[in-house]
């Protein structure tokens, strides 16, 4: 059984179109254990410093403007490769280039409107964590269903 934590956060667009629970059910049914969970509005520097990798492109304070305009819903998910498994169910960062099947792919059309972040590494996974979540936040707790998902 793996340890390994994703932040995945579901961004305004997906908040204001409701599919809150779609993209939660799709997690959960995959086995992968919700460990922390809220909404919360961003603030500007929130949103700048979690995407303070992309600082110098030219779109960085339009995609703050927008991760700042409304809630989001912010979420620790652990499991099994959950990180690559999680940018897999995720999709292309360009919904038109994501398979189908994929939240982006099924749900959305637009790169400035893709619904979902996911952690792209286990090292910024947990610095996104941290940065998201105070400490307490974040359950550590068994989820009985372990033995009827993992070998
Ligand atoms: N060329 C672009 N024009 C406008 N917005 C962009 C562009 N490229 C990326 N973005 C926005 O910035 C976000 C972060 O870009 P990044 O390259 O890290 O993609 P990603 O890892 O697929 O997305 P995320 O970090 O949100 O999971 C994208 O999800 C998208 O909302």
């Amino acid at each position: 059984m793996s340890s390994e934590r994703s932040f995945i956060m579901i961004k305004p667009d997906g908040v204001q179109r409701n599919l809150v629970s779609e993209i939660i059910g799709r997690f959960e049914r995959r086995g992968y254990k919700l460990c922390g969970l809220k909404m919360v509005q961003p603030t500007r520097q929130l949103a700048e410093s979690h995407y303070a990798d992309l600082s110098e492109r030219p779109f960085f304070g339009d995609l703050c403007t927008f991760l700042s305009s409304s809630p989001v819903v912010a979420m620790v998910w652990a499991g099994a490769d959950v990180v690559k498994q999680g940018r897999t169910m995720i999709g292309a960062t360009d919904p038109l280039k994501s398979a189908p099947g994929t939240i982006r792919g099924d749900l959305a059309l637009v790169t400035g409107k893709n619904v979902i972040h996911g952690s792209d590494s286990c090292e910024n996974a947990e610095k996104e964590i941290a940065l998201w979540f105070k400490d307490g936040e974040v359950c550590n707790y068994e989820q009985v269903t372990a033995p009827w998902i993992y070998e």
